[in-house]
């Protein structure tokens, strides 16, 4: 498993991207992609250029010319006019999923009505509901579908997984764990993964990960969620969460694991995540074991183990296998279950079954309730998601209309949820004063600007003065400063719903 003799950082490098594609196999699979997806070349194209087994046939965009540009881009010989006419297409064994999270379901389906196998891109649908139909479906259709957690086929993961294991099995019952991945601020706000509609939110996305990371390298058994305290961004979009589930060993005693995920820290903040970064650090009665890096260990990772009793930190031989990325030894695992008739995927090391699948978004799903937010929906029932909203806040605001220029009087029920408030407000004062608020966009107007309100919960108040606005918040809607919040309540709770009115 030591990487003495693996190639360096450069030559992993220049393994990820290969420019040429090996000669195929006259039976090699025959794959097509859903759409000109950013991560398509990684996740398929490049590393079916290296492998005799698989060939990438076709790739169909919504936009024909954007999916002819992609295919002369990439070497795909055909495109397809359409995402169904792709799924329908007899000459093709395989499709690979990368849409948006809220079309993971819908392509999944048709793809596996149409008898294909589905390489699918995590997370697996927008909930555990849809999750559980799709692996039914691939089962009574005897199709391989597979949801793209690559990093657990890495050599490296499969390292890590497997020392750990020995050691509890040897005795040494799991205390604690912890997993984070925190990834700076680099997509636009326009990006699939802060939109409702198309299943986002850093719980799903990278989130997905960390939840999986803890079930698989553990073996612990989910629970329940202790706490999960999101940084909402945009209407039921939460860019940070955070929290901790409550986990069970073999012997029913109960483990703690904290998560941590998000899209939106600067670079500079990932400092504060230094530990975390991205990495999961599992703590027995006598040892702590770490795996740096844990997503993305062909570019490079570590293993560190620190005995509790001496205090020594041991450094363990790192792991690159051949130095292929993770979407290799993926791909790889694909073309084996496919070419596999009897689909017996036990012997494949990495495998995510169906029911790990189900499970992930089961925890997906208890996050965001614990959170107090609205599990994923599917793309078309989001229309009934937002009418249903609009009646709570019509509710909400007892129907009342915020006519002028006059602060509105009355009172007022919605979520309060915390965050930390610098530098200047949208009404342009410091935010230095400890006790202030954010106002949801809809009912924040210039002349709101340094207005108090009182905001009560359980029987507790606090005056806070509105200097800021949350443009995301939904309408009733009070983000507080984290002193406000927790003269209200313990921070762990993260999103409470409260009364408010102007003072
Ligand atoms: N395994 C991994 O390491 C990674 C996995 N992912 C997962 O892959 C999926 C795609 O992510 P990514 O490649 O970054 O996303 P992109 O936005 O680059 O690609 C998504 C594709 O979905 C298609 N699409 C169809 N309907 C819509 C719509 N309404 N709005 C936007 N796009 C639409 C577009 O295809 P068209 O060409 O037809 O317009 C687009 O190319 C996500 O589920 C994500 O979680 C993402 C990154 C890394
Ligand atoms: O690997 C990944 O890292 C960044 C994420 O936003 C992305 O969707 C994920 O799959």
């Amino acid at each position: 498993m030591a990487s003495h003799n693996s190639p360096g950082f450069f030559a992993r490098q220049r393994l990820s991207t290969p420019k040429q594609s090996v000669s195929k196999d006259p039976d090699a699979l025959r794959i097509g992609i859903l759409g000109a997806a950013s991560i398509a070349p990684l996740g398929v194209i490049y590393p079916a250029r290296t492998m005799r087994s698989i060939i990438v046939v076709s790739v169909a965009a919504r936009d024909q010319t954007k999916a002819k540009d992609f295919a002369a881009k990439y070497s795909i010989p055909n495109t397809h006019p359409s995402y169904e006419a792709l799924v329908n297409d007899p000459n093709i064994d395989c499709i690979y999923n990368p849409l948006p999270n809220g079309l993971h379901y819908e392509w999944t389906k048709k793809a596996l009505e149409a008898g294909k196998h589905v390489l699918l891109e995590k997370p697996s649908a927008s909930n555990a509901a849809q999750t559980q139909e799709l692996f039914e479906l691939a089962q009574q259709k005897n199709r391989v579908l597979l949801e793209a957690f690559h990093y657990r086929f890495h050599p490296a993961s499969i390292y890590f997984r497997e020392i750990l294991q020995k050691h509890i099995a040897d005795g040494h019952p799991i205390q604690h764990v912890k997993s984070a991945l925190i990834v700076p601020g680099i997509f636009p706000p326009t990006d699939i993964r802060f939109n409702i509609k198309l299943a986002g939110g850093t719980t799903m996305d990278t989130g997905c990960y960390v939840v999986n990371s803890i079930l698989y390298f553990t073996g612990l058994e989910f629970d329940s969620v202790d706490k999960a305290v999101p940084k909402i961004i945009s209407e039921e979009i939460d860019g940070k969460m955070e929290g901790v589930l409550n986990m069970k060993d073999s012997h029913g005693a109960n483990v703690q694991a904290h998560f941590a995920t998000s899209l939106i820290n600067s670079w500079l903040s990932l400092q504060t995540y230094r530990e975390f970064f991205p990495s999961v650090i599992v703590e027995t009665d006598q040892k702590i074991f770490t795996f740096g890096v844990f997503l993305y260990p062909t570019l490079y990772h570590f293993f560190t183990l620190k005995d509790k009793v001496t205090g020594k930190t041991e450094n363990l031989p790192k792991a690159y296998g051949e130095g292929y990325t993770t979407y290799h030894y993926q791909l790889e695992a694909f073309i084996k279950a496919v070419k596999n008739d009897g689909r017996d995927t036990s012997l494949i090391a990495g495998w995510m079954r169906g029911e790990d699948s189900v499970l992930n978004m089961k925890v997906i799903d208890a996050i965001y309730t614990r959170a107090g937010m609205k599990i994923r929906e599917r793309n078309s029932d989001l229309g009934m998601t937002q009418a249903l909203c609009r009646r709570d806040n019509r509710f909400i605001n007892g129907g009342r209309k915020q006519k002028g220029k006059k602060p509105p009087g009355g009172n007022f029920k919605g979520r309060a949820t915390y965050y930390n408030p610098d530098g200047k407000g949208s009404c342009g004062d410091e935010l230095s004063n400890n006790m202030v608020a954010a106002l949801n966009g809809s009912q924040m107007k210039k002349d709101i600007c340094g207005k108090s309100i009182k905001v009560t919960y359980e029987g507790k108040s606090v005056v806070v003065k509105v200097l800021d606005t949350c443009p995301g918040c939904p309408k009733g809607a009070v983000d507080l400063s984290e002193a406000a919040f927790k003269q209200l309540a313990d921070l762990d709770k993260g999103v409470i719903q409260v009364a408010w009115s102007f003072v």
